[in-house]
């Protein structure tokens, strides 16, 4: 979907990290008309999130399967076929050639669309060349949407941090999918390359994916709504 066709209310995802179905049932209840997009990762897919995934979807709920696939073409292939039945709008693979390669022809016909993880947001230059990368973060993002983009995949998952020179190498062909969102005042945790709301959508951002700042606040109907109008604000 090019960017301004995104509904504003769209463009907040929030994480479903948490360990059941009955967690995640009771924050999407918690959460109401004010989230319209979620994400299961790893946490709930491994704790029967997929089948909740599929109910999601039915009831008019976009949702995000953030499996970050990465095998053999072969593999990721029929992983790729499996989501693609589960009414999904975004799955995520990591952003080699084989992968997204594979990826992208697997979604072929579908509604699901393939998003490319760049470089984590919890990795800064450090973490990469401990990890035995020789590029920096901002080099490997780039080298990466360079090739994804090549391949034809449909987005990118980056931080906001880098979306500014991503837009200027993608153009808005891509969705550009950005986790490391941090409101003002929140805590960090393992996240190293964070941006308030505001600023990702102004650097931007098409999707900013938020977990623990509002899974984890006191009230996360509240957490959320500050969060929207937080971006219709840097919209308009
Ligand atoms: O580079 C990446 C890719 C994915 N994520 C995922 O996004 C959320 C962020 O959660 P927070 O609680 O807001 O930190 C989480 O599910 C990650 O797996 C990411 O953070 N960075």
């Amino acid at each position: 979907m090019q960017p301004a066709d995104i509904a504003a209310k769209d463009r907040l995802i929030v994480a479903l990290d948490l360990p059941g179905v009955s967690e995640a049932e009771a924050m999407i209840a918690r959460l109401g008309v004010s989230v319209s997009f979620y994400k299961i990762g790893y946490q709930l897919a491994y704790a029967g999130g997929l089948p909740l995934a599929q109910q999601l979807a039915k009831s008019g709920k976009k949702v995000f399967i953030d499996l970050k696939l990465h095998d053999i073409g072969n593999t990721v292939a029929r992983g790729v076929e499996s989501v693609a039945k589960l009414g999904a709008t975004f799955l995520t693979v990591h952003a080699y050639p084989q992968t997204m390669k594979a990826a992208v022809e697997a979604r072929a016909g579908s509604g699901l669309k393939i998003l490319a993880v760049t470089v984590l947001t919890s990795y800064d230059d450090g973490d990469l060349h401990a990890a035995g990368y020789r590029l920096n973060v901002s080099d490997l993002v780039e080298a990466r949407a360079q090739q994804a983009q090549v391949l034809g995949v449909d987005g990118l998952v980056s931080s906001p941090e880098e979306a500014a020179a991503l837009r200027k190498i993608v153009g808005h062909q891509m969705n550009l999918v950005t986790p490391g969102i941090r409101p003002a005042g929140a805590a960090t945790g393992d996240q190293k390359r964070i941006m308030t709301p505001a600023r990702a959508i102004a650097a931007g951002a098409d999707y900013l994916v938020v977990g623990r700042p509002v899974t984890e606040a006191a009230d996360p109907k509240a957490a959320a709504d500050a969060i929207q109008a937080e971006i219709k604000q840097a919209l308009a």
